[in-house]
């Protein structure tokens, strides 16, 4: 059971979480017009749009038929966050009279693409935007609501503006205890050791294991930390790096039954210090306080991550910030 917000949708109660039972009034698409292509994926086609009404750039996420029965959860996940610290606003939920497609009309951003931003994010830009990401994820766990699908990809960084939004909830799902969760989700580099070894009483924390991956990616300037070939390949750079020994505790902490013909996987490995992934490229950013925030976010054991809360706190709170931290939106100087 989660360390934090266990009872969250208990409180909010079932119009909060039952997605299942709830009407959506759909708007006819003829106010956006769809501009230029930004991307798709699996179950969506992403386009820049227009709203015509007040000529302002939108994004429109077109749903593919086959996500049509997890449409309500999206749908219902952005409505509840709209509004929450850096969560992508929901403007307009459209449907073409045929009723073949529907699509999500979100607020614009000035996105700059991970590849390109990840070597040049300094010290300063690392903390501020860590520091925004942690208050949405913050805010979307108080709220009941794990992402299960945080990377790179689903971060968008309009670093000229210094805005951080997290888009992308067509994974994400309400937190109930001792429910037992898919773990055919999230995207392979980012996945946490709970979805590999198939433990699917999971929570909140499975996102914490993302920002951690994040988190070394920016302070070490590698594009994806942990890049396996396929999901047992994941388990083992995990392992190579945090060692065996603490993935047998995990194992027998949660009674975990890992079985697997992979030899590599049954060799001991060391736990490697973070200080090993120091280079003479990454060393100005790779601080003795970098590196203890993130030996408490790559945990195998989800119950000893960091929440988004106390990540939040302690990178807010630690060392010197870059010149920004005296004019960014910080709580503080709001
Ligand atoms: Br939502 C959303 N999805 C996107 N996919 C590619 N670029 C995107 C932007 Br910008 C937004 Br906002």
């Amino acid at each position: 059971m989660s360390r934090v917000h266990a009872d969250a949708n208990a409180i909010l109660g079932k119009s909060w979480y039952d997605y299942d039972n709830f009407r959506i009034d759909w708007s006819p698409p003829d106010r956006y017009e769809i501009v230029r292509r930004l991307g798709g994926g699996k179950y969506s086609e992403v386009f820049e749009g227009v709203d015509m009404l007040n000529s302002e750039r939108c994004v429109i996420k077109v749903l593919k038929p086959v996500a049509a029965k997890k449409i309500k959860r999206e749908i219902k996940v952005l409505r509840n966050l709209t509004g929450g610290p850096n969560v992508i606003a929901l403007l307009d939920v459209v449907r073409d009279p045929s009723a073949r497609y529907h699509s999500l009309v979100m607020e614009y951003v000035e996105a700059v693409d991970w590849k390109r931003l990840f070597p040049i994010l300094t010290e300063g830009d690392i903390k501020h935007f860590t520091c925004q990401l942690l208050l949405a994820l913050s805010h979307v766990h108080e709220h009941g609501v794990m992402h299960r699908d945080v990377k790179p990809a689903n971060v968008m960084i309009d670093y000229q503006r210094r805005q951080l939004r997290l888009i992308d909830w067509g994974l994400a799902e309400f937190y109930h205890p001792n429910v037992d969760y898919h773990i055919r989700v999230g995207s392979r580099y980012y996945k946490a050791p709970e979805l590999l070894v198939n433990y699917k009483y999971y929570d909140y924390s499975l996102d914490m294991w993302s920002v951690g991956c994040m988190f070394a990616s920016m302070i070490f300037r590698k594009e994806h930390f942990f890049r396996g070939s396929d999901n047992d390949d994941q388990l083992l750079k995990i392992m190579k790096a945090l060692g065996t020994e603490l993935f047998d505790l995990y194992l027998k902490t949660y009674n975990i039954h890992f079985e697997t013909e992979i030899d590599n996987l049954l060799i001991n490995y060391p736990k490697q210090p973070w200080t090993r992934f120091i280079t003479a490229e990454n060393r100005h950013l790779a601080s003795q306080d970098a590196l203890d925030l993130l030996d408490k976010l790559l945990r195998y054991d989800h119950g000893q991550r960091l929440t988004a809360k106390e990540c939040h706190g302690e990178l807010f709170l630690t060392g010197h910030f870059g010149v920004d931290f005296f004019f960014s939106s910080t709580p503080i100087f709001q």
